[in-house]
């Protein structure tokens, strides 16, 4: 087993879950004791989101009626839709899902009536809508329409995205990507929600820690920072050379590495399939040729292999979805695994607050503010 250097709480157990195992034998992924590739490969992401939500998978009744009541659930509120104009067009759209998420707690808070498992459908449903309405509002100065008839979120998405119905293998593909992303134990996202959770704080402030987490380049970030890196060379013979002087200047190379997985992820490879047939009929599919790559660059000079950010971004760009929407889509498809992990906490709940080593100077002497000075070397 690959010892990791301490720091960063690498390797401490910090609490116990029911939800999925991560990194078991260095490689292997379940939900619920599911596999992922089962999930991904042969189920839709309707039935992994009920499966965490709800801890087990809907028969065929309870699946009907699940999928009708996200697909009842995608018009967006007039004060949303207002709030939504009143942003930036340069906001970024993580900070749109922030400030959007917010304003729906206010809207519709939780309460008796309106569970954490109701708010959580609520914003599957209404995430994509969220997103895209802002986007067309300030990008093309249109108000879309939020409702399609698409069955699964997945379609909705797409098609509210292109304004037509979108192609089969495209929808496919994002609704294994929305499991891929759905759910990873204790994730720093996830984590940070289970933290807000246990202070006894309301569902929609632990969603909105999870949001803020999950946009830094060292988590969900790294999915659109892989896009920039890719779309930054034209042939795989300029992204090896590329790489290679990255790696020279110590640089990280974006979609690499995993805290947990030491063989490689397990996601990885399902997406990596899905990026090669979507290059297929891709303008830029030399994208993909270009990352697998990096990819063979990154495993010979570093031992290194990709994460499921890596190919979830020519993925994603292969189904027109605009880069700035990437870590986004990934708030979507966690939100599911958040509400679970949320849920669990509060389920059998005690305050997380860990202690820390103290680093800091011994006792020192007061002095007024007249009398003090700027520390010197020796002092320091
Ligand atoms: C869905 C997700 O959130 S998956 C994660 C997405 N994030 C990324 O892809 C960002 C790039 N990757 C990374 O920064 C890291 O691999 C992380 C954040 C994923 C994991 O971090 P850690 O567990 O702390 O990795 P750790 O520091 O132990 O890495 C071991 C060594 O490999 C190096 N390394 C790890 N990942 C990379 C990388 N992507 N590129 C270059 N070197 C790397 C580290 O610099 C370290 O080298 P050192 O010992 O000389 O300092
Ligand atoms: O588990 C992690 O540290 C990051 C990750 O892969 C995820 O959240 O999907």
């Amino acid at each position: 087993m690959t010892v990791k250097k301490p720091g960063g709480l690498a390797g401490i157990e910090a609490g116990q879950t029911a939800i999925s195992t991560v990194g078991k034998n260095g490689k292997g992924l379940t939900y619920r004791g599911y596999s992922i590739h089962d999930l991904a490969l042969q189920g839709t992401f309707e039935e992994t989101a009920y499966l965490l939500i709800h801890g087990e998978l809907p028969d065929e009744q309870q699946l009907a009626d699940y999928k009708q009541k996200l697909i009842s659930s995608r018009k967006l509120p007039n004060e949303l839709a207002n709030l939504l104009e009143l942003l930036p067009a340069h906001a970024h759209p993580m900070e749109v899902l922030l400030a959007g998420c917010s304003v729906l707690g206010t809207l519709e808070p939780e309460n008796e009536e309106r569970t954490a498992g109701d708010i959580a459908d609520r914003l599957l449903a209404l995430t994509g809508p969220m997103l895209l309405y802002w986007y067309y509002y300030h990008h093309n100065g249109l108000r879309v329409q939020t409702e399609t008839p698409d069955e699964s979120l997945a379609g909705h998405f797409l098609h509210l995205l292109h304004g037509s119905p979108p192609e089969e293998l495209a929808v496919k593909a994002f609704d294994v990507s929305l499991t891929l992303y759905a759910e990873h134990e204790f994730n720093a996202s996830t984590f940070a929600s289970r933290v807000t959770a246990s202070t006894m704080s309301n569902y929609y402030s632990c969603i909105t820690t999870g949001i803020g987490t999950l946009r830094g380049n060292l988590h969900g970030g790294a999915n659109e920072a892989v896009m920039e890196l890719i779309t930054k060379f034209q042939t795989p013979d300029e992204a090896e050379a590329g790489i290679l002087q990255m790696l020279a200047e110590k640089q990280l190379i974006m979609g690499f590495g995993h805290r947990v997985y030491t063989v490689s992820d397990p996601r990885s490879d399902i997406i990596k399939g899905l990026a090669q047939q979507l290059s297929a009929l891709a303008d830029d599919g030399h994208l993909y040729a270009l990352s697998e790559r990096i990819e063979q660059v990154m495993r010979r000079e570093k031992n290194l292999f990709p994460n499921l950010d890596f190919y979830s971004a020519a993925a994603y760009h292969f189904m027109g979805i605009p880069t700035c929407l990437f870590t986004p889509v990934f708030v979507l498809a966690r939100t599911a695994g958040w509400t679970a992990h949320i849920m669990e906490q509060r389920s059998n709940n005690r305050i997380i607050r860990p202690i820390a080593a103290y680093t800091g100077p011994d006792q020192l002497t007061w002095a007024s503010v007249d009398r003090r000075r700027p520390p010197t070397e020796e002092s320091r």
